[in-house]
């Protein structure tokens, strides 16, 4: 294949996005009334308004033409088929078997996953109606009430973050608690307040090899046999979620108290598996399923809606159109929505865990830009701190603000002031101020000829800043699955552009070994320093202030 950079869609829209230079949005809305009509997209109860971006239909054009060139569609084929896409770890990628509601057989290896995945839902479904019935009880008879879910990076950040977001939904009487961080700060704060006699123990772990969650559930049976429970009494408060059953069992984990799941299914898009038992357990099972639903539906939308109307097509392209062509390094998630204050964080692993790359098809060293930083928070906080570099700095930042058009049992006035925020804010970036216009402002306010223009001068905002508008109508379950999926999907439009491996995170696997080596030498004072200068430096230290 021709390197990306080479191809004549790539040129074409290099001389595209030079033409834009002296171009204002601004002007585009007052010369086309039907802009924001034109460029709106709406599916699975998310509606999109990316007019508020730097494009016309001949830049849209040719982004579709550049999915087309870099064959996105058959490479989205082949991951809905099962087809070993994970190449670097000889993997098939069907989170989408996960919520596969359509009956059809999905083949890995010549064989049915289906029957599985239905049976682990069965599982699911079965154990949440013991535990919200009281059916299931603890060692000393009291009915559970509260769940620690131990897990980290996937196996974390889904169940916590979907959780946290539907908390219209949550069942009553079930509290969820996480803990990710091996910084023992955090398991011992969130056991202090239990009683091992109503908690279960969720361990989430896909490698069961994970030293966080490892120890963390290490430390949580210790806790459960110090506070009176006995070996036999374990399998009452601890299950686990994995992969590698064998780990699990040597661990001392009950095989019945053993949700499984599969090497096809990516870490960081693993809360549709049985990774997703927390929010099961903290939602109850229809609403989790509806959760499923959700992302189900956006599954059929990007398989089957034309790029013009394919949400995940044009988000990912507009990502593209400024990470590539404009060199937008970052990408700032808005969530105007407190219980989606999470959402960042979700996406930050999904997309940059999974296109923070440099190597494109077999071994091509890439000479653009991949994956952008993700970050962001909830909305109108930011405004108060760091949207003023969005607004007026050195840097573009293009945005996705999200906002649900109702929220149940809320004060209609806090929920106008933040909508009007939000749809405040991306105004103000598209738009800006001009001099003359800051100028003007300044006018009978006694001020010096060279005070006012220096006033001016500062307040000016550029304007033309891009943004994407998602609308939902309310944040509900089975639309939660679909934002999910949207982001999942963009995150793999662009990996099929850029030509990585969106499914790999080697960066991450030598970070784990690094710090196994390094912890062998941190209990061992005795042994040998024989790394870099700096680390052997470090370890003395921390040896110095903890010697045994
Ligand atoms: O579920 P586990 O095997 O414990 O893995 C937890 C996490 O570990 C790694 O750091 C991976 O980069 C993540 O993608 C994964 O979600």
């Amino acid at each position: 294949m021709t390197s990306l950079t080479q191809t004549s869609q790539w040129q074409h829209l290099q001389s595209l996005a030079q033409s834009l230079d002296g171009q204002h949005m601004r002007d585009w809305f007052k010369q086309d009334t039907n802009r924001a009509a034109r460029y709106n997209a709406k599916a699975c109860g998310i509606e999109l308004d990316y007019s508020k971006n730097l494009i016309n239909d001949e830049i849209l054009k040719a982004l579709f033409s550049l999915a087309q060139a870099r064959q996105v569609s058959t490479k989205r084929d082949a991951m809905f088929a099962g087809d070993i896409i994970n190449h670097t770890e000889g993997r098939a990628v069907l989170h989408t078997a996960l919520r596969n509601f359509s009956g059809s057989p999905v083949m890995v290896d010549g064989q049915d996953v289906m029957p599985e995945v239905l049976a682990t839902q069965d599982k699911i479904q079965r154990f949440v109606k013991q535990i919200h019935s009281g059916e299931h009880k603890g060692y000393t008879g009291k009915a559970i009430k509260h769940i620690v879910s131990i897990g980290i990076g996937g196996s974390f950040l889904g169940p916590k973050i979907m959780f946290e977001a539907l908390k219209p939904y949550w069942h009553q009487g079930i509290k969820l608690h996480f803990v990710a961080n091996v910084d023992g700060c955090h398991i011992q704060d969130v056991l202090a307040n239990l009683d091992h006699e109503d908690t279960l123990i969720v361990m989430s772990s896909k490698s069961f090899t994970t030293q966080e969650t490892l120890q963390n559930t290490l430390t949580a049976k210790a806790w459960f046999l110090n506070a009176g429970g006995s070996q036999q009494d374990i399998a009452k408060h601890f299950i686990c979620v994995s992969s590698n059953i064998k780990a699990a069992v040597d661990f001392g984990m009950d095989e019945n108290n053993i949700f499984p799941m599969w090497d096809w299914v990516g870490g960081r898009y693993s809360l549709w598996s049985a990774i997703g038992l927390p929010i099961a357990l903290g939602l109850g099972y229809e609403n989790y399923r509806q959760l499923l639903e959700g992302a189900f539906a956006m599954d059929q939308h990007f398989n089957e809606a034309p790029p013009e109307q394919n949400l995940p097509m044009l988000m990912a392209l507009l990502g593209v159109w400024y990470a590539n062509f404009f060199a937008a390094q970052s990408h700032v998630l808005l969530p105007y929505y407190h219980y989606l204050r999470g959402f960042p964080a979700y996406v930050q692993q999904l997309d940059m865990e999974s296109n923070g790359k440099s190597v494109a098809g077999d071994a091509e060293q890439v000479n653009y830009a991949t994956g952008p930083v993700i970050w962001g928070s909830e909305g109108t906080n930011g405004q108060h701190s760091f949207h003023q570099l969005i607004h007026q700095g050195q840097v573009l930042i293009p945005a996705d603000f999200m906002l649900p058009l109702h929220v149940p049992n809320q004060d209609d006035t806090h929920h106008a002031m933040l909508a009007s925020n939000c749809f405040g804010q991306t105004q103000a970036l598209m738009q800006g101020k001009t001099y003359e216009e800051a100028y003007a402002e300044l006018e009978g306010k006694g001020l010096s000829e060279q005070k006012r223009h220096s006033l001016a001068s500062h307040k000016t905002m550029p304007g033309n800043k891009p943004s994407n508008t998602l609308l939902f109508q309310q944040l509900d379950p089975k639309t939660l699955g679909s934002l999910v999926a949207l982001y999942e999907h963009k995150v793999f439009v662009q990996g099929a552009i850029w030509g990585v491996n969106s499914f790999d995170q080697w960066g991450v696997e030598l970070g784990k070994v690094l710090g196994n080596n390094i912890l062998a030498k941190l209990t061992d004072s005795s042994a040998a320093l024989d790394f870099d200068a700096s680390t052997n430096a470090l370890i003395s230290r921390f040896r110095e202030a903890n010697p045994n």
